[in-house]
């Protein structure tokens, strides 16, 4: 057992620039457009973080017959040359932890001329797995499971059509099987119906985006509460080279620095445009009280004396849900109250994200009630933990143990090695940029 890692405290206001390699959810779905190339061209993900997940999709592909070939990027980034196969063979893949494995492989599993044998941590196996199931079987697909571990049978040329799944749980069902749509021979069109509406719906938008960008096909109409989206069959040609853009979800982290302690942070090489909800993000911040200017230098947030309390939805940008609460708690102990909406789902994130939460912040005594869609955050005082922060191998609640540590002492996080899921470098770049660094 590791000793736990003593989250730095801030001395004062946070100042610093930093940089975050590329995102995982851009990285995982070019991957998978280059594997799915029918044209024969390797193609360069560039600036891509060498994290645990993307190490996983690479692996993933590789197990199925694609070839990835890793050379060293700009600073702490990787970048990947991928090379469709003729056609994809079965075999065994191991998602980890990642939901963008768990969920965009099994469709293209179905493509193998064999068995595919998908299966991850065992809390993989209690992650939601429902609408990529169904979906595939209406598409006319053989799988044995309900969760991880299944297995998917295809063959090289399976029927596809027009599946409704409920992918109320989790966008990545839709996103899963848009992707690998277009080598279906009828293609493939979704349609959710479910109680909620889709969550995380601009992760939705990149998919539709990257596989426009890749030559495909693609249609969508909506509605409250329901939507529909059409690939037609076709080649998958994705650019020759894409440059990955920074992981913004990541970037919030660091942010969130500046905002906790009154300081200014730096984000390096901020798109102009971007394939993530990066305006969302900055809002969010920005209803705290903090500043946000985008100059030659990047993406500058300055945070306010005193934090407002928030109250939003964060439906769209669930996967910050960590982040804002971390802040939110911070925002308490001036004696504000925060309400966190719309994220009902993350409790089957990496963790009950809901659940950890509440745990976590409340062992620095903050006043944390889980609702039935979020959090509600009520003035408190913080003070020091008897007990190691827990991460739950959830990279998203170790950060935001960090970001609680900067203004509380004695907060450190069991498993600081959760943030490689997607930044591999948190560990050391945290205490440089907070000043606690060698
Ligand atoms: O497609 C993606 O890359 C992601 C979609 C979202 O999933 P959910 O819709 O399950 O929230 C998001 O939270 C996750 O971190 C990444
Ligand atoms: C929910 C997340 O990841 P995953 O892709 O594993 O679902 C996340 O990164 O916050």
């Amino acid at each position: 057992m590791l000793e736990p890692w003593p989250a730095p405290t801030a001395g004062g206001p946070v100042r610093g620039t930093v940089s975050v390699p590329g995102s995982k959810s851009v990285t995982n779905r070019a991957l998978v457009l280059a594997a799915l190339g029918t044209d024969g061209v390797t193609r360069h993900v560039r600036g891509a973080a060498r994290s645990r997940d993307t190490t996983l999709m690479a692996g993933a592909l590789e197990a199925l017959g694609a070839t990835v070939t890793l050379t060293e990027g700009r600073t702490g980034t990787v970048d990947l040359a991928v090379t469709a196969p003729g056609t994809f063979h079965g075999g065994h893949v191991d998602c980890g932890l990642a939901g963008t494995v768990m969920r965009f492989v099994p469709p293209v599993a179905a493509l193998a001329d064999g068995p595919v044998v998908l299966d991850g941590d065992p809390r993989a196996r209690e992650r939601p797995m429902g609408g990529i199931v169904a979906g595939l079987r209406g598409l006319g697909v053989g799988v044995v499971g309900e969760t991880l571990p299944l297995t998917v049978t295809g063959g090289p040329q399976p029927a596809g059509g027009e599946v409704t799944v409920d992918a109320s749980a989790s966008s990545q069902f839709v996103s899963g099987l848009l992707l690998s749509g277009a080598r279906y021979t009828r293609g493939v069109t979704v349609v959710h119906a479910g109680e909620r509406g889709v969550p995380s719906l601009p992760h939705v938008a990149m998919t539709v985006a990257m596989l426009r960008d890749a030559g495909v096909t693609v249609g969508q109409d909506g509605g409250e509460g329901a939507a529909r989206w059409h690939v037609a069959p076709g080649p998958v040609q994705a650019p020759a080279v894409l440059d990955v853009e920074p992981d913004l979800s990541g970037a919030a982290v660091y942010l969130a620095a500046a905002v906790a302690t009154g300081g200014e942070v730096t984000v390096a090489g901020w798109p102009d445009t971007d394939l993530q909800p990066g305006g969302i993000v900055l809002r969010v911040l920005e209803a705290f009280g903090a500043r946000v200017e985008l100059g030659a230098a990047g993406l500058t947030v300055r945070g306010p004396d005193r934090l407002r309390g928030v109250d939003v939805d964060l439906t769209e940008v669930s996967e910050l849900t960590p982040t804002v609460a971390a802040l939110a708690a911070v925002a308490a102990r001036d004696g504000a109250t925060s309400r966190l909406r719309g994220v009902g789902h993350i409790r089957g994130h990496e963790t009950d994200r809901l659940a950890a939460l509440a745990a976590e912040l409340g062992t620095v005594g903050a006043r944390v009630t889980e609702t039935e869609d979020g959090l509600e955050i009520a003035p408190a005082p913080l003070s020091a933990p008897t007990r190691p922060w827990r991460a739950y191998a959830d990279h998203r609640m170790a950060t935001a143990g960090a970001i609680v540590g900067l203004v509380v002492d004695g907060v450190r996080v069991d498993d600081v090695a959760a943030t490689t899921k997607t930044l591999p470098d948190f560990a050391a770049d945290w205490p440089m940029l907070v000043g606690a660094g060698a």
